[in-house]
């Protein structure tokens, strides 16, 4: 390859994608308690766009998040967040990555019970030895409606609010991509539909990329684009999501099977 190709490679803009997948397959155990938990999954989440990941139980919805966060080692294949492929990392490489390019929103909302909110949202800043971004981190609770909660412990805040924490953490280090697995599995509908909203709100106000793993048509109404998985598979997408389409593709996907 000449010089100036090899710079012109070097120098090329990062994908659009800002988590992708290849040929991502993951088995769990062998013998006869072998169980493929995600077969050849080829998949890209868009840049600056809210992804939703549905699928019956056990499809493989968690293993692919979790792969693709590097909280989990891929069988065959490959994964990149950016332009960075996860399985050339080791694990202290992969812990990093994990601190600066992902953020985390669980069913749980894992908060320090002693801890304040605003101490909660900048603890992952405070164990990286890494300064907030002052302005980004305002905006961020704005956002998230929180500014006047910032004092108060978790015990003081309702379960909606604590789960607003939770994501004002997330995006506190303006992550690369923010994967959240359940995240309303633990709320009435109304705080749901208040943290849906607030998610929806970091894609398209504040630019963050979202990928959010749900069994509910209604939260995936929130995404851009609903992903189906099943037996490990990626068997269907839907683009600008209602919950009645969703419903209506959950309803095809479960009496044709999956698309082969
Ligand atoms: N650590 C593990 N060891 C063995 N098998 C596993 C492990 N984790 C997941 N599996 C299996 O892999 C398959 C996919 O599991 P996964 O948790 O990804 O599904 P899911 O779609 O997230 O399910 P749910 O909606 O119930 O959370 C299942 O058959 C599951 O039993």
């Amino acid at each position: 390859m000449s010089q100036s190709a090899t710079q012109t490679t070097r120098l090329r803009a990062p994908s659009g994608a800002a988590a992708r997948a290849m040929g991502l397959t993951k088995v769990y155990g062998e013998g006869q308690t072998r169980v493929v938990a995600l077969d050849s999954v080829c998949v890209e989440f868009g840049r600056g766009r809210f992804t939703a990941i549905m699928g019956p139980s056990g499809s493989g919805k968690s293993t692919l998040m979790h792969c693709m966060a590097g909280l989990d080692s891929l069988s065959e294949g490959s994964a990149h967040v950016g332009d960075t492929e996860l399985s050339s990392l080791g694990d202290r490489q992969l812990t990093k990555l994990r601190r600066e390019k992902i953020g985390f929103v669980f069913q749980a909302f894992n908060l320090l019970p002693t801890l304040s909110a605003i101490e909660n949202i900048t603890l992952p800043m405070d164990i990286a030895g890494r300064k907030p971004d002052q302005e980004w981190l305002k905006l961020t609770v704005g956002t998230l409606g929180l500014s006047g909660r910032l004092r108060h412990r978790p015990s003081q805040l309702s379960g909606g609010q604590q789960q607003r924490v939770a994501v004002a953490r997330a995006l506190a280090g303006r992550p690369e991509i923010i994967f959240a697995d359940e995240p309303t599995g633990n709320l009435d509908s109304h705080s749901g539909a208040e943290v849906l909203g607030f998610l929806q709100e970091s894609v398209r106000g504040l630019g963050q990329t979202v990928v959010m793993v749900t069994h509910d048509p209604v939260a995936a109404s929130y995404a851009d684009r609903v992903i189906f998985l099943a037996d490990g598979r990626l068997t269907d997408e839907l683009a600008a999501p209602t919950p009645e389409s969703v419903l209506d593709r959950m309803r095809i996907l479960d009496t044709n099977g999956p698309v082969r």
